[in-house]
């Protein structure tokens, strides 16, 4: 009740954006959402990354779609409750990315 109501980024300010997380993708499809994978040692370490984004993503309400195999985890990001990307997308994407930097293969 006290969440903000998420807030669709508009094409202007889209790139300055998208800048400061540049290992992120648009998916392809026409959906308006931002996908990365990231490769880690070994299965522990992206157990790992994955128990620590998904304590802050339910801290933010707002919840990756992710795909896990061994040392590898596929992130989709994009926000339901606007339909296409939102700064909830941006800074969770750039939350991974800081905890993502703190693992070393
Ligand atoms: C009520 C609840 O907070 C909302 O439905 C949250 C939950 N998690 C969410 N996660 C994502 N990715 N997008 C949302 O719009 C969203 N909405």
């Amino acid at each position: 009740s006290e969440m903000a109501v998420p807030v669709k980024l508009t094409a202007e300010e889209r790139p300055a954006l998208l800048a400061t997380i540049p290992q992120w993708a648009m998916v392809e499809g026409g959906r308006d959402a931002i996908k990365r994978t990231y490769l880690f040692a070994d299965f522990n370490q992206a157990f790992s990354f994955m128990t620590r984004v998904a304590l802050v993503a339910e801290q933010m309400a707002h919840h990756p779609e992710w795909f896990n195999v061994y040392n590898r985890v596929e992130i989709t990001l994009a926000t339901h409750d606007c339909n296409g990307l939102s700064m909830n997308d941006i800074n969770l994407a750039k939350t991974m990315d800081t905890f993502f930097g703190q693992y070393k293969l």
